[in-house]
């Protein structure tokens, strides 16, 4: 193992695979020696900077949150099941094209988001239900957020869960710093405060590049920044950087929690670093403290 890898032991854990160990040297190398005021982070929201299982347990989407909620009627929490019971395998299955999975996946957040919007959910209700939820954040994730703030180094979270549900877990959790900003789908409420849509375009989990491409704005005054850290639980979360500007170097992380042996190869063929089954924010913090030149 090379030198500047051994300076992260972190990256020795069990849970860590790499298919090109020189290449992750030699990306980390360069955006240490540029600093992390040419940094900026983009990381996918679920399972990713959540916490997939907890003691054996499931933990929650931000979309999970509001369906096992009390805000959700029994008859539509069925309805929601249902589709999760469909829709989920599907999107984590091997076998199956991006381009087969794409229309189910749209058909999934479709008929979600519809069954959403008949419920009637008021705003001000939301934080009780993910105060209420079991979602977690990785561990190490106060480390993860302080440090980004602390170094000044701009956090995007782009997420296809719930804009709003999302703001509130990060929030309750005391991390909702002024360096982060979030991509994803935001509720639209009435004047009485309850859900009447969503708001702009979709963004599911094969549809980020596009995503990132409507937003120009936000990574053209990021311009300056052209080495990214991207965090991802997908192979959707790969495309989450294509509207980076001037973009020299990037280091994408990986998080495999679900159907490892299936698809753990297509992961070590995409993602520079997987992280296999670690519900930990251990190694991105380890690698941003050595970016950032803060060990
Ligand atoms: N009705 C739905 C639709 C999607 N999900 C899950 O949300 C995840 C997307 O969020 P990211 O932050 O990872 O972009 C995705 O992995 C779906 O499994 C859901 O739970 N319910």
């Amino acid at each position: 193992m090379t030198s500047h890898i051994k300076m992260i032991p972190e990256l020795s854990k069990e849970s860590v695979s790499m298919r090109d160990p020189q290449r992750v040297e030699e990306t980390l190398n360069s955006m240490r020696q540029a600093g992390p005021n040419t940094l900026q982070v983009i990381s996918d929201f679920d399972m990713t900077l959540t916490r997939f299982a907890h003691n054996g347990k499931r933990c929650p989407t931000c979309h999970n949150i509001l369906d096992n909620s009390k805000l959700i009627s029994e008859e539509c929490k069925a309805k929601l099941k249902d589709l999760l019971n469909t829709y989920y395998p599907i999107e984590i299955d091997s076998s199956r094209s991006v381009d087969e999975k794409l229309p189910l996946m749209v058909e999934w957040w479709t008929k979600a988001h519809d069954l959403l919007v008949q419920q009637q959910i008021r705003k001000d209700r939301l934080a009780i239900v993910v105060e209420e939820s079991d979602a977690m954040l990785r561990d190490g994730y106060r480390q993860f957020f302080d440090h980004l703030r602390d170094q000044d180094v701009p956090l995007l979270i782009f997420s296809a869960g719930i804009g709003d549900v999302l703001e509130e877990v990060i929030r309750q959790a005391g991390v909702f710093h002024p360096n982060i900003k979030v991509f994803s789908n935001y509720m639209d409420f009435d004047e009485s405060g309850v859900l009447r849509a969503f708001k702009g375009e979709l963004i599911h989990i094969y549809n980020k590049r596009e995503g990132a491409l409507l937003n120009t704005g936000h990574f053209q005054e990021l311009r300056a920044r052209h080495n990214v850290l991207l965090l991802g639980d997908s192979l959707g979360d790969l495309t989450m950087a294509d509207g980076v500007q001037n973009l020299e170097n990037i280091l994408k992380i990986g998080y495999l929690n679900d159907k490892v042996e299936e698809r753990k190869q297509s992961y070590l063929n995409t993602y520079d670093i997987v992280l296999v089954k670690d519900e930990t924010l251990d190694v991105p913090n380890a690698i941003l403290s050595y970016i950032t030149g803060s060990q």
